[in-house]
């Protein structure tokens, strides 16, 4: 579903970003790439600033000072419909489907920026990512359990075709087994070619998951390394895998 993009330059970059509600600054100096057709994921705890750094790249908030670069383009001054356009996908905490519409309803709502012929085609795709999606796509959304609703906003987040798609807290609320079963198509989107950054509380499933990791601690990025690295990291073992 997504295009391969050259290698050398990062599919997104954010530089110093600084992001304010009012006097409250919740970002205050982010700055991490990801590179194409990688899994990157920020974690750190409640309140650290995760869901504002997503919510800032994908337009819906504007940054008090620093740069989101997409393919070296400068997108912090652009529309969030603009931004979506360029292939960069949202799914939000708590899910936000409508739950009074079907499975396709949601789907093809996720479809809205495009034009192109290629729509039917791809809800059949994500309903082979998703068989129960496709079996009751004339449920109404409301009626499905927490892991299949949370399969329905990335299958989505997938119709508009994102090069890169970011996912806040998917595992929110999920058991362990939907958990892991979310985890593992996250890695089947990114074998599909998308590029996935996601934000987690769960930092053991996410840093075993994810390529590359960084820790967001008061609305700045700190620690950073491989998963693997991550986790065998003392600091990130005491403070995020609730090994103290
Ligand atoms: N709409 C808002 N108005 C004012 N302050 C906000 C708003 N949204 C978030 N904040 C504050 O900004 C800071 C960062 O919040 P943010 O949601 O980005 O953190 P987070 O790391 O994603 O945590 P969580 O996992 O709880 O969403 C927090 O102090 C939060 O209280």
């Amino acid at each position: 579903m997504s295009d391969t993009v050259q290698t050398g330059k990062p599919l997104l970059e954010v530089r110093d970003l600084c992001v304010a509600y009012g006097a409250i600054e919740a970002v205050r100096s982010v700055s991490f790439t990801v590179q194409a057709g990688q899994i990157v994921s920020l974690i750190g705890s409640n309140g650290a600033g995760k869901t504002t750094t997503l919510r800032t790249i994908s337009g819906l908030l504007r940054p008090r000072s620093g740069q989101i670069l997409f393919e070296g383009r400068p997108i912090h001054t652009q529309p969030a419909h603009a931004i979506l356009g360029m292939g960069v996908a949202h799914c939000p905490e708590g899910r936000r489907l409508f739950p009074k519409m079907t499975v396709e309803e949601n789907l093809l709502l996720g479809a809205y920026t495009r034009k192109d012929e290629g729509i039917a085609e791809d809800v059949e795709r994500v309903y082979d990512l998703f068989p129960v999606l496709g079996e009751r796509r004339g449920n109404k959304a409301g009626l499905f359990s927490g892991g299949e609703q949370q399969m329905l906003a990335i299958g989505r987040a997938m119709m508009s075709r994102p090069r890169l798609l970011m996912l806040d807290e998917p595992s929110m609320g999920l058991s362990p087994i939907m958990t892991q079963r979310i985890f593992d198509t996250i890695r089947d989107l990114q074998r599909l070619g998308t590029t996935v950054l996601l934000v987690e509380q769960n930092a053991l499933a996410a840093l075993a998951q994810s390529d590359y990791a960084h820790v967001v601690d008061l609305g700045r990025t700190t620690i950073e390394g491989t998963g693997h690295d991550l986790l065998a990291d003392q600091r990130v073992r005491d403070a995020y895998l609730g090994e103290n």
